[in-house]
């Protein structure tokens, strides 16, 4: 470790205490109505009773055996002295538990309150909880959390923990964040697009309150495993901290061959373990995505039936699963029962899962990228980074120690990356730059760690300027279209598709279409139902692809009366459903916030496409060869087949014009969620763009042809 910081605290390897059982207390909300939050996510809180029983006197031991417990006179120092500080501690050292805590505790916050941003929805929610529990209080009141679409504040509330999306969204009504005197950024490794923005924000906030002499800002950034030198640069040589010592060991084991199909290495680990390890060990493993987890999940149960050892609770856990899903992870299982959590990179820090002993890591990510060139946005599987493999090793050392069963080689492990790219190089920034300008900002001049590419802006700029959303890309000011779009907390594109739709007299059909989009598949196919679900998937098919489809889909399941039976019987996933229909919900009362007249297209379904066209017309395909399978081209230059999965996959003639949703790549590209769409269109919604198309030939000139509609 680099001498030239300073270092708190000693190893400290004493394992936490079971304690006496002294107190139960409850963290349910006793009156909703005095909170500003979404009632429906408190009630999500209130059921989850294994969270929110627990034992006052157990929690206060745990505490007093945490690394940074131990040095918290030193710490608190040090946080009084600066403030800017980056501080560095193991996983499960207690930093995003007992900053907040130990800076609440002395009141050093005053009037203010203190902010601790995560990347992740399920960590905010799940902290916020066991912090709540620590301070004998209330969820709601000293301590809560603001996630999209859940608030779960109030105006006692001190401590609050939120994802970074909602506080950059706080951050355009009010860009010097008055309301508080700490912001702690946790998990500054993850490098996510908001993460990188809040640190700039926070960064012009400090000194502005400075200037102006108002409350002070002390501003922690933390991290287990973050790239020091490049943070400590950018936030002006500020100290770093570093805690030494983790509250329980973790021992690595990489295979000592390369596995080609890591999912049946996972399968094989799990039930080799299964077979050898005690009951009360818990499995995390890391997959890439909710088909994945739920593949795994069934050939797990399959086998479950034939294998010996404990009986096993297979949970899933990924981004698309509604909240109250996401914390069944937390419930506690009988004993002589194993819990197998499969989760996505959503489990990889912050979170702390009690029983968890052993940690499958895949050793793979999907992940989100975009070519500034083409503007393509793409989905692609690849190798984690070693400090994601690190922060996946640490949910096993939380509350004993633990081992992290790595499924690719220590070869494999030293050849990765250090570090994850910063999203902010490899993603669409539109949305991001779309609240930089509503903030106030200058999004070509604002000072962020890594800039990203000159192209990605422009291109960002250009998009925002095609969707009507700001005037002028070279000084962009924003347009009254583009500040309601900031009403809503989805990407853009969407926004504009919600603000078109009444003039296509369809916002009632978009609005549930939007909300499905925004929640993961909504089939369920299960391997050994694989026929008999894709009979039923008939009923609900149309011709113009998958985007009718779906919206037939969410129409049937909001008339059906007995929801979860009728989704079974139709093979369809009732969380994504439900998920699907609280956030419509959360949309509808922003347009009728903003005065917006939810009229139905009823059978006129071109206008639907149409207005989806307005918000995705980058999205559009162009038929290219139909030989060995229909090939289509990207507005952005990119050959794509479509996805098995989709309606339109065999549809004869192919279509020779289609609107995409998603360009997945996997081992091929595949257009995913399409529909049908007449060429013409394009020039009728986004005349800008197709004229941008026509002058660099990456569309047919059939497009300017006149219609018969
Ligand atoms: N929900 C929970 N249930 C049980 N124990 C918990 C819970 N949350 C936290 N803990 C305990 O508190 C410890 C500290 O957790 P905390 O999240 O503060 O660590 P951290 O240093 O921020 O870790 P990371 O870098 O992984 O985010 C955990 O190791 C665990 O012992």
């Amino acid at each position: 470790m680099d001498s030239k910081y300073a270092v708190l605290g000693k190893e400290n390897n004493k394992k936490n205490s079971n304690g006496i059982k002294v107190k139960r207390i409850k963290l349910c909300v006793e009156n909703p109505s005095k909170l500003n939050g979404n009632h429906v996510a408190i009630q999500q809180v209130a059921d989850q009773r294994d969270i929110k029983e627990t034992f006052v006197e157990d929690l206060r031991e745990t505490r007093k055996s945490l690394p940074v417990y131990a040095v918290r006179n030193r710490l608190l120092e040090e946080i009084k002295k600066n403030n800017t500080m980056i501080l560095i501690g193991e996983t499960g050292s207690g930093k995003t538990t007992q900053v907040p805590q130990l800076i609440h505790e002395q009141r050093l916050e005053g009037s203010g309150s203190i902010a601790v941003t995560q990347p992740r929805r399920v960590a905010a929610i799940t902290l916020a909880m066991r912090v709540a529990a620590e301070m004998n209080t209330e969820i709601g009141s000293i301590v809560g959390y603001c996630v999209r679409f859940e608030d779960v504040t109030s105006v006692r509330t001190k401590v609050k923990y939120l994802t970074d999306g909602m506080m950059l969204r706080e951050a355009v009504a009010d860009p010097l964040l008055k309301r508080y005197s700490f912001i702690i950024l946790d998990e500054a490794h993850e490098r996510t697009v908001n993460t990188d923005v809040l640190f700039g924000i926070v960064k012009l906030a400090q000194k502005e309150r400075n200037e102006k002499k108002l409350l002070p800002l002390k501003v922690i950034i933390m991290s287990a495993t973050m790239d020091v030198d490049s943070f400590k640069n950018y936030y002006d040589e500020c100290p770093v901290i570093y805690l030494e010592g983790r509250a329980h060991p973790v021992t690595i084991y990489h295979t000592k061959m390369k596995h080609e199909d890591y999912q049946y290495a996972a399968l094989c680990t799990i039930f080799q373990l299964h077979t050898t390890s005690p009951a009360n060990h818990d499995f995390l493993v890391f997959l890439t995505g909710q088909e994945e987890i739920e593949t795994l999940m069934s050939n797990i149960k399959q086998i479950a039936k034939e294998s010996s050892g404990p009986l096993i609770r297979v949970c899933p856990l990924y981004a698309g699963l509604p909240a109250a899903k996401q914390l069944q992870v937390w419930k506690k299982t009988p004993p002589g029962m194993r819990k197998i959590v499969l989760a996505t990179n959503i489990a990889e820090a912050s979170v702390t899962i009690p029983q968890i002993k052993c940690v499958i890591d895949t050793g793979f990510v999907k992940e989100r990228t975009w070519c500034t060139s083409t503007g393509a946005e793409r989905l692609r599987v690849g190798p984690c980074s070693q400090a994601a493999a690190w922060q996946r090793a640490g949910r096993a050392g939380r509350t004993a120690r633990g081992a992290a069963y790595r499924l690719y080689t220590e070869t494999d492990f030293g050849a990765r990356k250090p570090h994850n790219v910063p999203e902010i190089v490899r993603c669409p920034l539109a949305s991001t730059i779309l609240l930089l300008i509503a903030s106030g900002f200058e999004p070509l001049t604002f000072p962020l760690i890594d800039p990203p590419p000159e192209e990605s802006v422009k291109a960002s700029l250009l998009l925002l300027k095609e969707l009507g959303a700001i005037e002028n890309e070279a000084n962009p000011k924003l347009t009254v279209l583009g500040k309601k779009m900031t009403a809503f907390p989805i990407d853009p594109k969407y926004a504009k598709i919600l603000l078109s739709a009444p003039e296509f007299d369809c916002l009632d059909e978009a609005l549930s279409l939007v909300a499905v989009l925004s929640s993961e598949n909504v089939f369920h196919m299960p391997i050994h139902k694989r026929e008999e679900a894709l009979k039923v998937k008939q009923k609900f098919v149309s011709t113009l692809g998958d985007h009718i489809t779906l919206l037939n889909v969410f129409k049937a399941f909001c008339k059906a009366p007995l929801k979860k039976q009728w989704c079974k019987e139709n093979y369809l996933n009732h969380k994504n459903l439900s998920y699907a229909f609280d956030v419509r919900q959360q949309l509808l009362a922003i347009c009728q916030r903003l005065n917006m007249t939810v009229t139905s297209c009823g059978a006129a379904l071109d206008q639907l496409l149409k207005c989806l066209l307005s918000g995705l017309f980058t999205n559009c395909a162009w038929l290219r060869s139909v030989v060995g399978g229909a090939r289509y081209a990207t507005g952005s230059g990119a050959a794509a087949g479509l996805h098995p999965a989709g309606v339109l996959h065999s549809l004869r003639p192919a279509p020779p014009a289609l609107l995409y949703t998603e360009l997945l790549h996997t081992r091929r590209p595949y257009l995913v969620t399409v529909s049908v769409i007449q060429p013409q269109w394009l020039h009728q919604v986004a005349p800008d763009y197709a004229r941008r198309c026509r002058a660099t030939r990456t569309c047919p000139e059939s497009i300017f042809k006149p219609t018969d509609t």
